[in-house]
């Protein structure tokens, strides 16, 4: 198995080492011709969503991983990745609009936007969830399913191939969230 990780701007690097960790192979996306390798998993990592974006434009990667996300490649999309999937944001702009969640920019306001805390994710327990001017999912719907709900806000959700957490899973010692993802990949793979 391997995993493709967006590496132009952000926390790619943190991915890596938990893939690492988890003895799964993985390379960095950074410009086109990183895309000619076949992978089974992308990793839209933490940053600014709205370089991200623009970058993704510029570099004539966009189309490519949207068809890619659509024909069911397996996608998990932390903090700013978050907002790259979903299909309505407010205070950005649409991105991939893959995943039936409106994401909240910023949404914790500047005093809050970063924060640690323990809590609840659907499977897996109680994790570490660490918040860095964090978006939250104002509105599940469609195929889109609620994982983790931390002080009334909902932080982490699932559609079919799709896992985005508002929260960095990366900068935590717990691999579970990133373990999850993987046996995503592997279901997928028996479908
Ligand atoms: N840590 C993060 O990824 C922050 C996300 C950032 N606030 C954005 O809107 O893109």
């Amino acid at each position: 198995m391997t995993i493709a990780i967006l590496a132009m701007q952000g926390a790619f690097l943190e991915h890596g080492q938990m893939l690492d960790r988890l003895g799964v192979e993985h390379f960095e996306i950074r410009k086109k011709e990183n895309l000619d390798r076949s992978f089974d998993g992308l990793i839209l990592p933490g940053g600014e969503s709205t370089v991200m974006r623009k970058l993704l434009i510029e570099l004539d990667i966009y189309d490519i991983l949207k068809e890619k996300i659509e024909d069911g490649l397996p996608v998990f999309g932390t903090c700013a990745g978050l907002i790259l999937l979903a299909d309505q944001v407010e205070d950005g702009v649409q991105c991939f609009g893959t995943m039936n969640i409106l994401a909240k920019r910023n949404a914790y306001g500047r005093q809050l936007g970063s924060f640690y805390t323990e809590d609840e994710m659907k499977g897996l327990g109680k994790i570490p969830m660490t918040f860095i001017r964090a978006p939250y999912i104002a509105d599940v719907y469609g195929n889109a399913e609620t994982l983790a709900v931390v002080d009334g806000k909902v932080v982490a959700a699932r559609q079919e191939n799709q896992l985005a957490t508002a929260f960095h899973p990366e900068l935590n010692d717990d691999t579970s969230v990133h373990e999850y993802f993987v046996q995503m990949i592997k279901e997928s793979k028996t479908q």
